[in-house]
């Protein structure tokens, strides 16, 4: 199996060494438009894996294309943070051109891969991702989801001193402020949440949840990358050890939770293919109203992207 991770940065290098060191993958290209740090990282994550003990083969490379030729699974990082003060969808005007131009040059020469979008806002980036390179929708797909539940679940791990393993949750919607974390999913070894902490204290958790990317931005002056490369990381092994893994994912949704062509979170099934189901569940009336706001949000930033295309 081969991988293809663009953007050498930090949340790319991170995705590139756990690809490496977890032996997802035979071969990782980390592709990058600044002349020397691909090859730079590639370099040293092949020299960590005689003490490591892996032989995923690493290579880094100079926006050379022609190096990730069929690649399985391509992770999109590249493309600008945001820094203090920013939000994410500040990022559209430069990243949106940046994930378009690579895309295009992912499937000229990888036309059978499964693309993962990384960079922000993610949702839209999916969508421009998804829509350069004409690929069914279940093979464009955004991470997200995985980094906002391990969030949530880190945070009620540590609230209740267990262990972050035991913690099972699923959050829906858009990559952002509308996020739509579901209490009423979330289990501690098998334990409804609801029994073992207060409404007060579970509020405040989502909460955190909601502004864990601004968290981490405010102290670092940049945002996350050990957790981020992870989760990519992570969704490329579902994919190419084909393990039908359950995890929320950004998708264009085509009629589920009654919303049409939005790109939002919702739970999956990861496999060889890709998407090979999207999950539909059973919301009440409030998570419904909070997914509908999340999707509004979205559109709206989709339509930013369209009007930047149109040129108006
Ligand atoms: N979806 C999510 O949950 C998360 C998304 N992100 C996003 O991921 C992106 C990357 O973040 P970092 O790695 O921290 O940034 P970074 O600045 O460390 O790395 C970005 C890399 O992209 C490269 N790049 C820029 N234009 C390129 C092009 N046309 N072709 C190839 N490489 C190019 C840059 O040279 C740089 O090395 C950002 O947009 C960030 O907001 C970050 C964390 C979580
Ligand atoms: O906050 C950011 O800008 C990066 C990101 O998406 C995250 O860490 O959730």
């Amino acid at each position: 199996m081969k991988v293809t991770v663009v953007g050498a940065g930090n949340v790319g290098a991170t995705c590139a060494d756990v690809l490496a060191y977890r032996e997802i993958a035979n071969e990782v290209v980390l592709l990058d438009i600044k002349e020397g740090v691909a090859e730079g990282k590639a370099l040293d994550i092949w020299q960590k894996s005689p003490i490591n003990l892996y032989d995923t083969r690493t290579v880094g490379v100079t926006n050379d294309y022609a190096r990730t030729a069929n690649s399985d699974v391509v992770v999109i990082t590249s493309g600008l943070p945001r820094k203090p003060g920013m939000t994410r969808d500040d990022l559209i005007s430069t990243n949106a051109g940046i994930v378009q131009s690579v895309t295009q040059n992912i499937v000229q020469h990888s036309p059978n891969a499964i693309i993962i979008v990384v960079s922000n806002p993610l949702d839209v980036m999916t969508y421009a991702a998804h829509i350069t390179s004409k690929l069914p929708r279940s093979k464009v797909i955004g991470m997200a989801g995985i980094l906002d539940t391990a969030r949530y679940r880190a945070f009620l791990a540590e609230a209740l001193d267990v262990s972050p393993k035991d913690i099972q949750a699923v959050l829906l919607g858009g990559h952002g402020d509308t996020m739509v974390p579901l209490p009423r999913y979330t289990t501690v070894g098998g334990i409804p949440v609801t029994e073992l902490i207060e409404e007060e204290a579970l509020n405040a958790i989502i909460e955190r949840t909601k502004n864990g990317g601004g968290e981490l931005v405010k102290l670092m002056g940049t945002s996350a990358w050990y957790a981020p490369g992870s989760a990519a990381a992570q969704m490329v092994e579902a994919i190419v050890r084909d393990q039908k893994r359950v995890f929320p994912v950004c998708i264009k949704l085509e009629g589920e939770y009654g919303i049409d062509g939005t790109y939002l979170g919702v739970p999956v099934v990861l496999g060889k293919n890709g998407v090979e189901k999207v999950i539909e569940l059973k919301l009440n009336d409030q998570e419904m109203e909070l997914l509908h706001l999340s999707d509004k949000h979205v559109k709206e930033v989709m339509a930013v992207l369209d009007n930047m295309q149109s040129g108006s």
